[in-house]
């Protein structure tokens, strides 16, 4: 049988979240934390459970003082209780204005302090150690008038009090951490917490710190810093997404204490665990239809969100028919071309509640496929991500967010997961999203295959126009590259898109011919002219931006010319 080590007494908070923690298990009640974790040290217990967060109080104890304390084991898991406290009386006749002493915990009352502060102004606290033991002395004494408790609801009531005040302090969760011996294996749905030795004064170690998160996508959750009592040095303790047995999390430690703080030995991990979410989330599942790259790229970062995830297409076992009776959010990532036609027949078949989410390149006609094809009460919103499937994360990459007038909670939970994966939002209508990309992509594409086709025409190798392009010609050289290595069905898709994009291409293709006409005529101050009103019209401020931006590809870039 398991045993746990926990605070006292029998039926305490702590108590009881060693039993949602293992209901079967042997709980063995400690009167405090360090009887407690003298008893975990001495293996004593498999387990112990101690409360490091509540909502309303922020942490427990100094986390830096308290994880000194904690000298062998690891941080496995984690329980959340809720607490409903209530304010508790004696008396028949007793109300919340003739209140003169009022009796708890010490962290009851600090749970409290806002509601203590509102209804009870100057009030006198006292504080005590055992609840139950405070209302019988309270009872023996006979001095019951102008006495309140405050304390869960479930003890004020098994002691016989009258509740005057239910839920004196809204949101009121505390936060358990477990220990074990060995390291908890990893789920797919973990967290690391880690905490740092005092560290030396060096510019900068911070930012360096968590750049070694950001930059492998690794969300941080939680971070306090401290000064070291003794050396007045900084600490620092960090919660992030992820197991310490994966090899983005392992590498993001290994590189801060080998190339950021340079020492060994610097880092001390408490624990790798399944991660908490003391944030609501209302999604449980998500459904795609289409198995492609993009769908596989998102499938597994939703996973790893912990959201339940089914892939469906023409081939798969899993009917998207029967999937899409399961799930919550129904996402349809298939080729532009066919992204329509995928909604209108799989659409009437999502109920009220749900939401449909489009992925995909084309805005105007595929949202008006979804709002006609789905009921009123199903949400629908388009996401156009601008990186490919090869991306490793999307922080810092464009994502377009189409909303609709139907886009709720699933939508904006959809759109909070690219925001937390540090993606740039973008809300443009359905026809500003398509004229736009006919600038963004459709056109540079189409200018792609064309120069290639004319390279190709013209014999013209490689060598020859790595040894002749200028500093300007290297960008449409290296977007000619980009688009003839990846998966040529996806350009093509995007090149056939419909709506406001054409346009844009067929106005270039009439100022191409202008251009041409005059170059032809050698109308060089009409060709100056036309530069310097396209200046005009970028502005100056936009265009010395960009020089400036170019400069600096020019000094990577400029070495292979
Ligand atoms: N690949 C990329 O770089 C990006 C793609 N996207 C968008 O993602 C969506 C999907 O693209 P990828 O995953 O790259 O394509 P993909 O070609 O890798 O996958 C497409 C999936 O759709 C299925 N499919 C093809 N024809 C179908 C039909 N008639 N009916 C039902 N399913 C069909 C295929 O079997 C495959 O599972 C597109 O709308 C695209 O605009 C967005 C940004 C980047
Ligand atoms: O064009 C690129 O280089 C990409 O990164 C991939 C890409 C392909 C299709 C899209 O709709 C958006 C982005």
């Amino acid at each position: 049988m398991k045993t746990i080590a926990t605070l006292g007494p029998e039926h305490s908070p702590s108590w009881q979240a060693a039993v949602q923690y293992d209901g079967e298990a042997e709980i063995r009640p400690y009167p405090h934390v360090k009887a407690l974790l003298d008893a975990f040290a001495a293996r004593e217990t498999e387990y112990a459970v101690l409360p490091v967060y509540n909502t309303r109080e922020g942490e427990k104890k100094q986390y830096f003082r308290f994880f000194d304390q904690i000298k062998s084991g690891y941080w496995v898991g984690n329980i959340i209780l809720s607490s409903n406290l209530s304010l508790g009386v004696f008396d028949e006749n007793e109300t919340v204005a003739g209140l003169r002493i009022l009796v708890g915990k010490r962290e009851v009352f600090n749970q409290c302090e806002e509601f203590i502060d509102n209804q009870l102004p100057g009030i006198t606290e006292v504080s005590v150690q055992d609840v139950s033991q405070a209302i019988a002395e309270i009872r023996e004494s006979g001095q019951v008038k102008g006495r309140a408790v405050v304390d869960s609801a479930e003890t004020l009531t098994a002691h016989g009090l009258r509740i005057i005040e239910r839920e004196v302090a809204p949101h009121n969760r505390t936060r358990y951490a477990v220990l074990g011996h060995e390291l908890a294996p990893a789920t797919g749905y973990d967290a690391t917490t880690l905490i740092t030795e005092p560290l030396d004064d060096r510019v900068g170690i911070l930012v360096d710190i968590l750049n070694e998160f950001s930059r492998r996508g690794i969300n941080i959750v939680d971070m306090r810093t401290e000064n070291d009592i003794k050396s007045q040095k900084l600490r620092i303790y960090l919660e992030a997404e992820g197991h310490v047995g994966s090899e983005r999390m392992a590498s993001a430690i290994a590189h801060i204490e080998s190339r950021v703080i340079q020492q060994q030995g610097m880092i001390r991990l408490l624990g790798s665990f399944p991660r908490v979410d003391m944030r609501t989330k209302y999604i449980k599942s998500f459904g795609f239809i289409g198995t492609g790259a993009m769908s596989r790229w998102f499938a597994d970062r939703l996973a790893s969100e912990g959201y339940e995830v089914m892939l469906t297409g023409r081939t798969t076992t899993l009917r998207p028919e029967q999937m899409i009776e399961r799930v919550d959010v129904v996402v349809v990532c298939v080729p532009i071309s066919v992204t329509s036609a995928t909604v209108r027949q799989y659409g009437p078949l999502l109920a009220p509640g749900k939401a449909l989410i489009l992925l995909a390149g084309e805005s105007e006609e595929t949202i008006k496929s979804a709002l006609e094809a789905t009921q009123e009460e199903v949400e629908v919103m388009l996401v156009h991500n601008l990186w490919g499937p090869q991306a490793a994360t999307m922080k810092d990459k464009n994502a377009i967010v189409v909303r609709t007038s139907r886009s709720g909670m699933f939508c904006s939970e959809f759109e909070a997961f690219l925001y937390k994966h540090g993606a740039d939002i973008f809300h443009d209508s359905p026809s500003k999203h398509d004229l736009l990309m006919g600038v963004g992509q459709k056109l540079p594409t189409m200018i792609s295959v064309a120069l290639a086709m004319t390279l190709n025409e013209n014999h013209i190798t490689s060598e020859d126009i790595a040894s002749h392009c200028t500093l300007t010609s290297l960008y449409p050289i290296l977007a000619m590259s980009r688009v003839h290595s990846q998966n040529p069905r996806t350009y093509a898709e995007i090149m056939s898109t419909s709506g406001d994009s054409r346009k844009i291409v067929s106005d270039f293709a009439k100022n191409l011919e202008r251009v041409i006409r005059m170059a032809d005529a050698a109308t060089i101050n009409g060709l100056c002219s036309l530069i310097d009103e396209n200046a005009q019209h970028l502005t100056e401020t936009f265009l010395q931006a960009r020089m400036r931006q170019a400069k600096a590809v020019d000094e990577v870039l400029g070495r292979m010319l």
